[in-house]
C-alpha cells in the first residue's frame, strides 16, 4: 500500500511538471500561431512587387521567396509545437505504463519509467519518462527479473533487472499496479484483450510481447518475413515498427519514406489512427490494386475482389490453373524470353495520325525501330521517339500551309494574338514595311495554330505511346505464337484461350495486371522508386511471387517487412505459394514466427485452429469465453434467427458485430432480408471506413479486422467445402469474444475436423 502511495506521489509530481511544461508550450504555440496568421495576412504587404525591369523582377522574386520561406519555417515550428503539446496532454493523463529497475554492471539500480513519449526534466537534468522505443526500454519487453542486456549505440549494456512493474494510469490516477514476469502482464493483457472491439486499431506499446519486440526492433534484415497465426499481432507489430523506426532514425527517416500495402481501403482506414496516437505521422498507405490501376492503360482492369468473388462463386478450375501459372516466377521468365524475342521481331506499333491522315505508319515506325543499332528495348524506344519527333517536325512545317489552318487562325483569341504580336516585337522583326509585317504575323500565327495541335503528338511520342503494348501482350497468347521458348506450361492452351477471350473484350484479368505492367516496363524501361526506405506488406500470403519480384524491382533500395499467414491464403494466386520462397529473392532475410494468438478467447482459438494444417502449433492466450455455437436452422428462418442472436449479443454488451458471408453476392442477399428486422450496414469493396454497430460483409473484406462477435452465415456444406478450410478459418478468427455459426442445410464437412467438446452444437 505504501508503495502504491509512493508511486502515486511520483505520478502527481511528474504530471505537475508535465502540466507546467505544457503551459509554457501552449504560450509558445500561441505566439507562433499568431505569427503564422500575421505573415499570411500581410504576405503581400511585406514583399516589394515590381516587374518594371529584369532587375526589379528578380528582386521581387527574391522577396517573395524569402517571405514564403519564413512562413514555411514558422508553420513547421507550429506543427512541431502542436504535436509536442498533443503528446504532453496524453502524458498528463497517462504518464507511463511501466517501470524497470535496472542495475548496470557495477552500478546501483536506477528506476526507469516507460511511456509513449519521453519527458525530460531540465531542473533535475534527468528523464522522468523514457520513450518506449529508447534502447534501455527494450529490457522491459525482453526480460524477466534477473540478468538482462540491451543494445545501445555504444554497444551491449549488461546488468540486472531487479524489478518490472506495470501500471494502469488514467486521469493521472493509478488504477492498477502489477509486478510481472517475462510474459508481460498477463493481468494487463487480460484487461486489454477483454475489452470491446473498436472500429480503429489500438496501439499495443504497453503490452508488446517479447517475440513481437523482435519484429519491431529488427534493424539487420533486408527482408523480414513474419509468419503469424490469425490474431498474433502481425499488423500491430508492423505499426509499432514504423513508430520505432521513425524514432530510431529521426532526422534521417521521414514517414513519407515508408509505405504500407494493405489488403483493402477499409483496412487502410482501420489502422490509420495508431501512429498519430503515438505522436507520429502516418506512413503512406496504399493497396497494390491502387498502384496497378494507375499503370494499366488500354484495358479495363479487373480488381482482386471481383476476381475473388468470381472464384469463390464459380470454383472455375480452368481459371484457377491460369491464375496459378501467371502468379509464378516462371511466367516472369517467359516474359523475359518474350522481351528478348521482341528485340528481333514482332513489336507492334500504332499509326500516328493527324486530322484523319496517317503521318507515320506503324510499319514505318517498326522499320525504324528495328534499324536502331542498340540492344535494349527501352533505348530503341527512346531512339525511335526522337526519330518520330524529328519526322513530326517536318510534318508540322508542311501542315502550316493547309487551308484548315487559316480557318482556325480567325478563331484565335485575343490573348494568343497579343502573345504573337509580342513575340514578333521582341524578336524586333518589325520592319518599315507593313506588308512584310503582315506576312510575318500570318506565318507566326499559322505556326502557333499547328503547334497547338501537334503538341499532343509530341507528348504521345515522348510518353512512348506509339508502341501498342496491349497488342504486344495479347500476341503472346495468340495460337501457336509462343514458339520462341520451350518452357511453356502444360496448360498453355487453356491459358491462351482464356486470356485471349478476355483481352478481346478489352478486359485485363487481375492475374494479368502485374505481368502486363512488367512487359510494358520491359519495353519502355523500368520505373524505380528509390526514395522509399521501408516497405510493409500486410496479408502478404495473398500476393503472387510475380508480384513480390515486381515490388522488389520497383523499390530497389527499400527494406521489406512482409507479414502474412499461410493459413489465411484465400486468393487463387497464393494458394500454393509459401511465403518462404520470397527469401530467395533477397540475399539477406530473416523469418520470425508468431504462434500465440491474442485476438480471440481461448475457446475460439481452440475451435478455429482445427481447420488448418499445423493448427496445433497455434497457442491460445488464456482468456476464457463461451464455446463457439453451431446451429442448424431452416432456410426461411435464418434471417429471423440471426436478428434474434444479434439482439442477444447486443444485450450482452457487444457493440461491433459482424455477419460474415462467403461472397459479396450472399452478403447483399442476406442484407436485404435482415434490413427490415435490424439496423445494420452492408460493407462492400467500395466502403472506406468502419462504423460501430452491426455490419454484414463478405469473407475477403473481413481480412485483417476484428469484431466483438462474429456470426457466420451460412456454413453449409455447399458453401464451405473441404477445400475451404483456410477461408473458414479466416472468417471465424475475426471474432474476439463470441462466435456463432449458422447453417441452413447440412453443415460444412470441415466441422468433422473439430472435436465435439470444442463447440456447442445446437441442433
Ligand atoms: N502485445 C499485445 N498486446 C495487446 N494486444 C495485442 C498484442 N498483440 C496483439 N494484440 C491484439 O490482438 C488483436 C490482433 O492483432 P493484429 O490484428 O495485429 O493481428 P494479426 O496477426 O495482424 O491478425 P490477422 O492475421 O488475423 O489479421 C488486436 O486487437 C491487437 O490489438
Amino acid at each position: 500500500m505504501q508503495e502504491w502511495q509512493q508511486e502515486q506521489q511520483r505520478v502527481n509530481e511528474v504530471t505537475k511538471k508535465i502540466r507546467a511544461k505544457a503551459a509554457i508550450l501552449e504560450k509558445q504555440t500561441g505566439t507562433v500561431r499568431s505569427e503564422v496568421t500575421e505573415i499570411r495576412q500581410n504576405f503581400w504587404e511585406d514583399v516589394t512587387v515590381n516587374f518594371d525591369n529584369a532587375e526589379e523582377a528578380a528582386e521581387t522574386h527574391a522577396s517573395i521567396k524569402q517571405q514564403a520561406e519564413m512562413l514555411a519555417e514558422r508553420e513547421r515550428s507550429h506543427h512541431h509545437y502542436t504535436n509536442q503539446l498533443k503528446l504532453l496532454r496524453r502524458l498528463m493523463n497517462t504518464p507511463y505504463f511501466g517501470r524497470i529497475d535496472f542495475a548496470e554492471e557495477g552500478e546501483p539500480a536506477e528506476a526507469i519509467y516507460l511511456g509513449i513519449g519521453s519527458f525530460y526534466d531540465e531542473e533535475q537534468e534527468e528523464f522522468l519518462i523514457y520513450d518506449w522505443r529508447a534502447p534501455i526500454s527494450s529490457v522491459y519487453y525482453d526480460y524477466a527479473a534477473g540478468p538482462a542486456a540491451y543494445t545501445a549505440p555504444s554497444g551491449t549494456v549488461h546488468g540486472t533487472l531487479q524489478l518490472k512493474r506495470q501500471f494502469v494510469i488514467r486521469n493521472a490516477q493509478i488504477e492498477g499496479m502489477f509486478d510481472t514476469g517475462v510474459t508481460i502482464g498477463d493481468v494487463m493483457l487480460q484487461e486489454v484483450l477483454g475489452k470491446q472491439s473498436n472500429t480503429q486499431m489500438k496501439n499495443i506499446v504497453a503490452t508488446i510481447q517479447k517475440e513481437q519486440n523482435l519484429i519491431i526492433r529488427n534493424e539487420s534484415s533486408r527482408l523480414l518475413i513474419v509468419q503469424g497465426a490469425a490474431g498474433s499481432g502481425k499488423t500491430s507489430a508492423a505499426l509499432q515498427r514504423v513508430a520505432y523506426l521513425l524514432y530510431r532514425y529521426r532526422g534521417s527517416l521521414r514517414a513519407d519514406q515508408m509505405i504500407l500495402f494493405s489488403p483493402n481501403p477499409l483496412f487502410n482506414s482501420y489502422v490509420s489512427t495508431v501512429l498519430p496516437e503515438l505522436g507520429e505521422e502516418n506512413m503512406q498507405q496504399t493497396t497494390f490494386q491502387d498502384y496497378l490501376a494507375h499503370q494499366v492503360t488500354g484495358f479495363t482492369l479487373e480488381d482482386p475482389f471481383t476476381q475473388l468473388e468470381y472464384m469463390l462463386r464459380s470454383n472455375d478450375a480452368v481459371r484457377r490453373s491460369v491464375i496459378r501459372y501467371k502468379a509464378e516466377l516462371n511466367f516472369m521468365k517467359l516474359i523475359d524470353s518474350y522481351a528478348a524475342h521482341l528485340q528481333i521481331q514482332d513489336m507492334h506499333f500504332t499509326d500516328i495520325k493527324f486530322r484523319g491522315t496517317v503521318l507515320l505508319t506503324a510499319r514505318e515506325i517498326a522499320a525504324y525501330f528495328y534499324s536502331v543499332p542498340v540492344d535494349s528495348l527501352p533505348s530503341r524506344m527512346e531512339e525511335t521517339a526522337r526519330w518520330i519527333k524529328r519526322e513530326l517536325k517536318k510534318h508540322e512545317k508542311r501542315e502550316r500551309t493547309r487551308p484548315w489552318v487559316e480557318e482556325e487562325m480567325e478563331l484565335l483569341d485575343k490573348d494568343t494574338l497579343q502573345e504573337a504580336y509580342e513575340t514578333l516585337q521582341s524578336k524586333q522583326r518589325y520592319s518599315e514595311h507593313t506588308f512584310n509585317d503582315f506576312e510575318r504575323e500570318q506565318a507566326l500565327l499559322r505556326a502557333i495554330v499547328v503547334r497547338k495541335h501537334f503538341k499532343k503528338l509530341y507528348v504521345h511520342a515522348k510518353k512512348l505511346r506509339f508502341a501498342d503494348v496491349p497488342a504486344i501482350y495479347a500476341q503472346l497468347f495468340a495460337p501457336g505464337f509462343a514458339q520462341f521458348t520451350d518452357q511453356l506450361p502444360a496448360n498453355w492452351q487453356d491459358i491462351c484461350d482464356y486470356t485471349t477471350k478476355e483481352l478481346m473484350r478489352r478486359n485485363l484479368p487481375y492475374e494479368d495486371a502485374t505481368p502486363f505492367i512488367y512487359l510494358k516496363e520491359q519495353i519502355e524501361g523500368f520505373r524505380r522508386n528509390t526514395s522509399m526506405r521501408h516497405i510493409f506488406i500486410d496479408e502478404a500470403q495473398d500476393y503472387a511471387p510475380f508480384q513480390f519480384a515486381f515490388l522488389k524491382r520497383l523499390f530497389p533500395l527499400a527494406k521489406m517487412t512482409v507479414l502474412g499467414d499461410l493459413n489465411q491464403a484465400i486468393h487463387a494466386q497464393s494458394a500454393h505459394v509459401s511465403l518462404f520462397t520470397l527469401s530467395s529473392l533477397y540475399d539477406q532475410s530473416e523469418t520470425i514466427e508468431l504462434t500465440r494468438s491474442y485476438r480471440s478467447t481461448k475457446q475460439i482459438i481452440e475451435f478455429t485452429r482445427q481447420f488448418v494444417d499445423g493448427g496445433e502449433r497455434i497457442e491460445a492466450f488464456q482468456r476464457e469465453g463461451a464455446l463457439p455455437v453451431v446451429e442448424q436452422v431452416p432456410a426461411d428462418g435464418l434471417p429471423g434467427q440471426i436478428a434474434t442472436r444479434i439482439a442477444a449479443l447486443q444485450g450482452a454488451g457487444h457493440q461491433n458485430i459482424a455477419v460474415i458471408c462467403k461472397t459479396a453476392h450472399e452478403s447483399k442477399q442476406m442484407y436485404q432480408q435482415l434490413q427490415p428486422l435490424i439496423s445494420l450496414r452492408l460493407i462492400t469493396k467500395e466502403t472506406s471506413s468502419f462504423e460501430p454497430g452491426v455490419s454484414i460483409l463478405p469473407s475477403y473484406l473481413a481480412k485483417g479486422v476484428e469484431f466483438d462477435a462474429v456470426i457466420v452465415c451460412d456454413a453449409a456444406a455447399d458453401v464451405y467445402g473441404e477445400q475451404d478450410g483456410k477461408l473458414f478459418y479466416t472468417v471465424c478468427t475475426r471474432a474476439m469474444h463470441e462466435l456463432h455459426i449458422f447453417t441452413t442445410k447440412q453443415i460444412t464437412p470441415l466441422l468433422r475436423l473439430a472435436k465435439a467438446e470444442t463447440y456447442e452444437n445446437r441442433p
